[in-house]
């Protein structure tokens, strides 16, 4: 018990009246304590305690102005709604136009009125009428000297204002520019309009209604805590109120609410709970989002009640997905967190596991890491997708390895690869040790090392998507729940990453060797602790990191263990099937600028990914009889007429990213394009190509012949 949580009355209640049944300390053998029991909680003491005081700051600005993508959060928001605003309005101007013009006759008569009282001393009628009325005919007569003053002097000025418009609408009229008229015109009648307008009539209809919300407060969380079903939070006895270590406050769009539970209640307990206080509280589910502090105690309990349902809120757009690339030895976007900071995740030193009930956003939260991974051109990535849907269909464009299906070929494909994968951590370890100590302190592929092409530790990640194929394969499945712990645990250091995903996580599917031993676990909706547990790591569930409080509606929300110090909830970004694609195309296009496309993206077959063949000899299928020299495009497309499921993707490429894609791809056979030259009409094109006798030859002098 901390000392603002101590029961002083209790405490002098106990010591004053009722005999004390608190533990006392027994009088000394040697009688130095005759003076009768010595209390452990003196309350004198406690209260007279002064130190050692730890001052709490408050934040100086609140979370969301602390941060550029908080501060971004807050901008974008106010300059969409600005946005709307004027889309809104911009799409009514007829109908406002129509309104003014409808409303201008009133306003000239109501003008003309205007003008004619001043004109005409209206304002000094009643009292001249009241000169008449009281027979006072010496005021009467002023007034009325008064009057004709005015209305000669008034008179004037409107005959030269009248003549004055009229000289000026005539020069105007025959002088000025056409646009400027209808401007004129068009001011005019605006003003008019304005003058005519009704008062109860608004001329512009409103774009954003103000939804007041009404504001988090202290008695309204403590009301709603003691409503979920915890006994002891609805005993209304003084020592099971909750304590406030800080005001609540808003923060992002909604409000921030930390308490600490009485004795006894943890704040795992309240999440758990998490649609009862949504219903104590009176706000969407989506809305209500409480979390444990452990770091502070297993009682302290922070309720975030955002403005917006997070289920409802438009999906997170992937901050890379337009431009930008990424190094993997640094951070990558994830996704928003319910109060809208961006989450990142990270792939160096660090194995991924995803799990979740089926269709809930897993393979859309693959597709993260897996772009990532493209967009750091140094990186080989392998991705086998075990359910035959094509999700992962994007890596085909940059991936060394794919392979996609719902038979044995795709199963045995991901077997191969965590052998091969297993022979690699060998190789790396063996090219580590033999590096000089200062180039690898920590026994760690490093930025340098990653860079040099010499070496071959540039980052690997290969993903397996719905896993628990592979594992629980009557043949392969043995060897694959071996070979994965071992890979993750060895190759984490030398720069190859597993990302795994499952939509049946039980030990039959999942082997402990992998659930004990990868870095970052993502945990999206499952349906009980055993579940919970295995993708987010023993105890989790007890400590309060609960996925069974997601609901159906929660797709792609998870959370997040193992990328910063406490587990986060998390809304992943949202990448569709075209972005995806657009950002494969420029993941290829990094690689072919780099000279890095290897493998599947790069047209070369391996044997585990299906029947054996060569793009040489594709090539040499495909070229046109008797031409001796055939431009990269022309084949290109030939090439995907073969093969579609190899080389289709490329016959979508501009003819520029064709010459580039097969260059790049020959070149790992030593074969060179070089200029052709061909007439087109009129015109002499040069464009790059191969030369049939080139292709012949390095036919001849590939390894094992033709
Ligand atoms: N981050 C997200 N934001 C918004 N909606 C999402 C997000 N992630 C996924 N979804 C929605 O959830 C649906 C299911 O996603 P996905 O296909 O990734 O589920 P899954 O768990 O892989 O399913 P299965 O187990 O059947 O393969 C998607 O069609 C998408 O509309």
């Amino acid at each position: 018990m901390t000392i603002e949580n101590y029961d002083w009355q209790a405490a002098e209640d106990e010591i004053n009246g009722r005999k004390p049944e608190i533990e006392t300390i027994e009088p000394d053998d040697d009688g130095r304590a005759e003076a009768g029991p010595v209390l452990v909680d003196d309350a004198e003491a406690i209260r007279s305690w002064k130190g050692p005081a730890a001052d709490k700051r408050e934040a100086i600005l609140p979370t969301w102005a602390t941060s550029r993508s908080g501060l971004l959060n807050a901008a974008t928001r106010y300059g969409q709604l600005a946005a709307y605003r004027c889309a809104f309005h911009a799409v009514r101007v007829p109908v406002y136009g129509a309104r003014l013009m409808a409303w201008a006759p009133v306003g000239t008569a109501r003008a003309v009125g205007a003008v004619w009282r001043w004109a005409s001393d209206a304002e000094g009628r009643p009292a001249r009428a009241d000169a008449v009325a009281g027979h006072d005919w010496q005021a009467y007569q002023s007034l009325a000297r008064l009057r004709d003053r005015r209305v000669r002097w008034r008179g004037s000025v409107c005959a030269c204002t009248g003549l004055g418009l009229v000289a000026l609408g005539t020069v105007g009229a025959l002088a000025a520019p056409p646009l400027a008229l209808w401007g004129a015109g068009a001011a005019a009648v605006a003003a008019l309009g304005l003058a005519g307008k009704p008062a109860d009539k608004p001329l512009a209809t409103r774009a954003v209604v103000k939804v007041k919300l009404q504001p988090l407060t202290s008695p309204m969380v403590e009301r709603a805590l003691s409503r979920i079903g915890i006994a002891a939070l609805s005993s209304g006895k003084s020592e099971d109120r909750v304590n406030w270590p800080s005001p609540i406050r808003e923060d992002g769009p909604g409000w921030l609410a930390e308490v600490d539970l009485p004795g006894g209640v943890t704040a795992s307990d309240v999440c758990e709970r998490r649609d009862r206080l949504a219903g104590a509280l009176g706000r969407p589910l989506g809305c209500v989002w409480p979390e444990g502090k452990p770091e502070v105690h297993p009682g302290r309990l922070v309720i975030w009640v955002g403005h917006e349902d997070l289920a409802a809120a438009a999906p997170y757009p992937w901050p890379l997905a337009r431009k930008g690339t990424v190094d993997l030895f640094d951070t990558f976007p994830v996704g928003i967190d319910p109060r809208g900071r961006v989450i990142s995740g990270e792939l160096m030193f660090t194995n991924w596991l995803v799990g979740s009930l089926p269709g809930m956003g897993k393979t859309f939260l693959m597709k993260l890491p897996l772009l990532a991974a493209g967009l750091d051109e140094r990186a080989e990535v392998w991705a086998f997708e075990l359910k035959g849907s094509g999700d992962l269909a994007f890596t085909e464009a940059y991936a060394t390895r794919y392979a996609s299906g719902a038979d044995d070929a795709p199963v045995k494909a991901a077997l191969q690869a965590l052998r091969d994968l297993r022979e690699e951590c060998l190789r790396r370890a063996e090219v580590i040790k033999n590096l000089p100590r200062d180039l690898v302190p920590e026994n760690k592929v490093t930025p340098e090392l990653a860079a040099r092409k010499d070496l071959g530790l540039h980052p690997l990640v290969a993903a397996i998507d719905e896993v628990q194929e592979l594992f629980t394969h009557a043949e392969y499945g043995k060897e694959a729940k071996e070979l994965a712990p071992k890979v993750i645990k060895l190759g984490r250091a030398f720069g190859i990453s597993l990302v795994l995903s499952t939509q049946r996580p039980d030990k039959d599917s999942l082997p402990t060797g992998v659930t004990a031993n990868v870095g970052t676990r993502a945990c999206l909706r499952v349906m009980g602790q055993v579940e919970n547990d295995m993708i987010l790591g023993t105890s989790a569930y007890k400590n309060g990191t609960r996925a069974t409080m997601f609901t159906s509606r929660d797709l792609g929300v998870f959370y997040l263990a193992g990328a910063s110090p406490a587990p986060q909830i998390v809304k992943g970004a949202y990448v569709d099937g075209p972005t995806a694609d657009l950002v494969a195309a420029r993941a290829r296009a990094l690689r072919i600028a780099r000279g890095t496309l290897s493998g599947y993206a790069a047209g070369e077959v391996t044997e585990a990914d299906g029947p054996q063949f060569n793009l040489l000899d594709d090539l040499a299928a495909i070229w046109p009889g008797g031409e001796a020299n055939v431009w990269n495009t022309t084949l290109v497309d030939r090439l995907a007429q073969l093969r579609p499921a190899v080389y289709g993707h490329w016959a979508d490429l501009a003819d520029e990213e064709k010459t580039e894609t097969l260059t790049a791809a020959v070149k790992a056979y030593g074969l060179a394009s070089k200029g052709v030259s061909r007439r087109s009409g009129a015109k002499q094109i040069n464009r790059r190509g191969l030369n049939r006798g080139d292709l012949d030859t390095a036919r001849e002098g590939r390894p094992g012949g033709r």
